[in-house]
């Protein structure tokens, strides 16, 4: 098995019932009122990272200043191959990406998109045509086209390491937060890409793309509050955040769903300048071709199901 190269898709019933029995307790419980929305902190304790666990993922968070878009980088360092990631990458920016990733001795496996995005054209397109062999990756909920689509459940490995994929719709309607893996070999605490779902102190517009503030007020993930959040974009000089400093300070999603509808209506933003020319690149994934159409079967194994730990 192909271990850096494969996605597999779970039950997402079976990861609920395995692994978030009693321990979730909704952040409604503990801050009455106050916080329903997006973040429900969950109760586990998790033992201390290992050391091979957490120097075996190699991390950089990349700016794409036009645009205020943050890239991610991931890749297990650990791997004789060292199969990496990126999350979210940007047309401008693909050819410092790409450099980065040959400097660093890195084998880029995906190119993977959390949505659509309307405010920049995606670098998935143009990697595929610079790196053959990458894979671009959007979720099926999107619409888009790309070489592989993933689901809420589906674990997407890289090495030794995986993310877990979780819907949260309402920014677009096919929103996905890409996490990693729960599992005492994986980084801990966990990091959640959330792409534009949740920002720091803030949260993505919803007034088109199929955006729902209805919706994403009721995307609740549950994660546990040390789980670093990284977003798509920052507009205000932030870089990273966690579950917990969210749950606390959101100016929005610490409100109650009809004040966090309100304000969501009331965001009196310009529309993105490049949304007539992003969105229709963007949902063939920067690539104008029709072999992005090839949908690979996706492996299902048995063997995944009792580790599955996503709740959406
Ligand atoms: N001015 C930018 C667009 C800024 C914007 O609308 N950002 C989006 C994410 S990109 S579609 C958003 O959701 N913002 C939320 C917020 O509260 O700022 C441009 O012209 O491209």
């Amino acid at each position: 098995m192909l271990r850096f190269h494969h996605i597999v898709r779970v039950s997402l019933f079976a990861s609920k019932a395995s692994t978030f029995p009693l321990t979730s307790v909704s952040l409604s419980t503990s801050i009455p009122k106050r916080t329903t929305f997006a973040l429900r902190s969950q109760m586990t304790s998790f033992s201390s990272s290992s050391s091979s666990s957490s120097s075996k993922l190699l991390f950089r968070q990349l700016f794409e200043k036009e645009s205020s878009t943050y890239t991610y980088l991931l890749a297990d360092a650990s791997h004789p191959d060292k199969p990496a990631l990126l999350i979210d990458p940007v047309d401008r920016t693909v050819d410092r990406d790409l450099s980065l990733i040959q400097e660093l001795g890195l084998k880029l496996v995906y190119a993977m998109n959390t949505h659509v995005h309307a405010d920049h054209v995606t670098g998935t397109g143009l990697i595929k045509s610079k790196v053959p062999g990458v894979k671009s990756i959007i979720s099926k909920a999107s619409g888009a086209t790309a070489d592989l689509f993933v689901e809420p459940g589906d674990k997407v490995h890289f090495g030794d390491l995986f993310l877990e994929v979780r819907a949260t719709p309402g920014h677009t309607l096919g929103c996905v937060t890409y996490v990693t893996g729960d599992a005492s070999d994986q980084p801990q605490p966990r990091m959640a890409f959330t792409g534009d779902a949740l920002l720091i102190r803030g949260c993505g517009r919803t007034d088109f793309q199929g955006g729902s503030s209805e919706q994403l007020y009721k995307s609740i993930f549950t994660l546990p509050k040390d789980t670093f959040i990284y977003p798509a974009h920052d507009y205000k000089g932030f870089s990273v955040s966690t579950v917990g400093e969210e749950m606390q300070y959101n100016p929005r999603l610490t409100k109650d769903e009809e004040t966090f509808k309100n304000i969501m209506a009331n965001l009196n933003l310009s529309y993105p300048k490049m949304i007539d020319v992003a969105v229709p690149a963007n949902l063939v994934c920067g690539v104008q071709s029709k072999d992005n159409q090839h949908h690979i079967s996706l492996i299902q194994s048995p063997n995944t199901l009792s580790h599955i730990s996503t709740h959406m």
